[in-house]
């Protein structure tokens, strides 16, 4: 009782946190740029860099891990599951923030994410992730998937790799920029990567779960 009042009491409202829940309630997707500085960025892609180096990725695939088809036709990159209990110094960084979200997101009652996974993601120049929903097969729990782009700060337009959201509205069309962070309902949304034209794309992709 006296711990509730005091996780009450300490409660400190977050104006970026509050937006997000806002654009997500109103519109199912919330673009957030800088929600890392550029000196995690940098601290990130050198992370994912020296593994990427290291032959650690594997060929995307498609479905869960259970049932894992590769087709290059839908999907290109590579990719290398994260796993907290064994973060290395940039992953604790990673996980930190993606906590403190986590945290305000269940703390406001807005969501139960008792689970939440996430991988890096590498998208050499001509790939792509063709239109789709993130479903898993005999997994229903997917709710929000959560992009961060770890690419170099002079990502050109031009290097293409855009995340298209069809979202009821209108097509959007959102550059992979470094820092910048995409939230959104992807059971719902259909998506896109589109073809990367130069460079490689970097990102880290997760999915914050319920139950
Ligand atoms: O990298 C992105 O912008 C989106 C990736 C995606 O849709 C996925 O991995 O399911
Ligand atoms: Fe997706």
């Amino acid at each position: 009782m006296a711990n509730e009042l005091y996780e009450q009491l300490e409660f400190v409202e977050n104006v970026l946190f509050e937006r997000i829940i806002e654009d997500l309630l109103s519109k199912k997707y919330s673009i957030v740029n800088d929600f890392f500085s550029s000196e995690e960025v940098t601290i990130l892609r050198d992370s994912l860099l020296a593994k990427y180096e290291a032959d650690k990725f594997k060929k995307s695939a498609i479905g869960n891990r259970v049932n894992e088809e590769i087709d290059k036709t839908i999907r290109g990159d590579f990719i290398l599951w994260m796993d907290e209990k064994s973060a290395d110094m940039a992953e604790l960084l990673f996980f930190s923030k993606i906590n403190e979200l986590v945290n305000y997101l269940n703390r406001t009652c807005f969501l139960g994410i008792l689970h939440k996974e996430f991988h890096y993601a590498v998208y050499p120049t001509g790939t792509f992730y063709k239109r789709h929903l993130d479903t898993f097969q005999n997994d229903d729990r997917r709710k929000l998937s959560m992009v961060c782009y770890l690419n170099e700060d002079n990502w050109l337009p031009e290097n293409g790799g855009e995340l298209t959201i069809y979202s009821e509205k209108e097509d959007l069309d959102i550059l992979p920029l470094p820092g910048r962070v995409v939230i959104f309902e992807s059971q719902i949304l259909e998506h896109e990567v589109k073809a990367v034209k130069a460079s490689e794309r970097l990102s880290i992709t997760g999915w914050l779960k319920t139950r």
